[in-house]
């Protein structure tokens, strides 16, 4: 049995579909069922269900964007920093291995030869190397709260899409948007994510971190162009002149916007798709929201 964490979010609730659909055995469990941000709770929760394997899905994104990270600073900070080091406690203590939802966003651009960053890259966009915004900062001490553990996976998600309109997703959003900013970014698509995920615990791939991202990485502007190819959107797409003109018109949140290796990834055999046709995937086969 596995106990997938944060039971009413946008990233649990996939993982709940994949298993559903597998017939994976699993318990979603939200907060309002157990306090999991306790300890003694999370610990007791284990000693009744006695999963094999936990998945942490659970954290603070902020709604409708990471900008609300800014003014909630200490739910934030609960969700995404002290969180995954008290479920490293409660699966140490019961030897329960497992998995965590980290994110690319620990990262800006690429690499100095323009490659996407590794695994073993320290972060860049993170409280100790400032700029960054206070959801980047939070994911990035989540990250270090759980080195040298050795029973977690540390994924890392980025920018999730899929063919499901909604407020979530990247694609929804660059249709919804008034003016887009144009940058290049690692992206996933999410039910590709979890299948990755799950992929790491049922073949039993080495515990550590995982970039899970599609391969390549795509301009907003080749995805505008990948929605008007098969969405047939025809409107004249606006764009900031550029980071600066974005800061001054929203409310001055830096984005993190960075392409990741996820090489680490495939040598574990999982074929994960390229970002441009699992997006064209995405368009053709869209569910708009109803
Ligand atoms: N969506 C995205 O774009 C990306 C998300 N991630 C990471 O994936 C994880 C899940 O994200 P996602 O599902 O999108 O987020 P959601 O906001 O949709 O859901 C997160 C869930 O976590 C639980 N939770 C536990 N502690 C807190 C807290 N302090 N504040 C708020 N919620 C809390 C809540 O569930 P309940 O109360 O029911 O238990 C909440 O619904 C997060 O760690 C996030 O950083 C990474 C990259 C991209
Ligand atoms: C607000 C806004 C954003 N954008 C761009 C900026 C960025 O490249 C992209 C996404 O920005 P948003 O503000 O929609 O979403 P944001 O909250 O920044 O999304 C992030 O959420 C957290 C949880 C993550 O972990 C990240 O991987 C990422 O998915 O859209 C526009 O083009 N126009 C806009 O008006």
């Amino acid at each position: 049995m596995i106990l997938l964490l944060g039971g009413s979010g946008y990233v649990a609730t996939t993982f709940a579909k994949r298993l559903s659909d597998r017939g994976l055995y699993f318990r979603l469990i939200s907060r309002r069922d157990c306090d999991y941000t306790r300890r003694d709770r999370l610990i007791e929760l284990i000693d009744q269900t006695k999963p094999s394997f936990l998945i942490n899905a659970a954290g603070y994104t902020g709604k409708p964007n990471v900008e609300a990270c800014e003014h909630h600073k200490a739910d934030c900070l609960l969700g995404n920093a002290v969180l995954p080091g008290i479920v490293r406690e409660a699966c140490e203590r019961r030897d329960v291995p497992w998995g965590h939802i980290s994110s690319g966003c620990i990262y800006s651009g690429s690499r100095q030869d323009g490659s996407g960053f590794r695994e073993t890259d320290p972060p860049n966009f993170c409280f100790r190397s400032p700029p960054c915004s206070f959801y980047s900062g939070s994911k990035a001490l989540g990250e270090e709260c759980l080195q040298g553990a050795d029973n977690v996976f540390v994924w890392r998600l980025r920018i999730p899409f899929s063919n499901r309109d909604g407020e979530r997703n990247y694609l929804s959003k660059m249709m919804r948007y008034e003016r887009l900013l144009d940058v290049t970014n690692s992206l996933a698509d999410v039910n590709e994510f979890v299948d990755a995920c799950l992929h790491c615990w049922q073949h039993r791939v080495p515990f550590g971190v995982y970039n899970i991202v599609n391969t390549g990485a795509v301009s907003t502007a080749d995805v505008v162009q990948l929605l008007q190819t098969h969405r047939h959107i025809n409107r004249p797409f606006r764009y900031f002149r550029d980071e600066a003109e974005f800061m001054s018109a929203t409310s001055g949140v830096p984005r993190s916007s960075c392409v990741l290796d996820n090489s680490k990834l495939i040598q574990t055999g999982f074929p994960i798709r390229d970002v441009r046709d699992a997006i064209a995937d995405a368009l053709r086969t869209w569910q708009p929201e109803r």
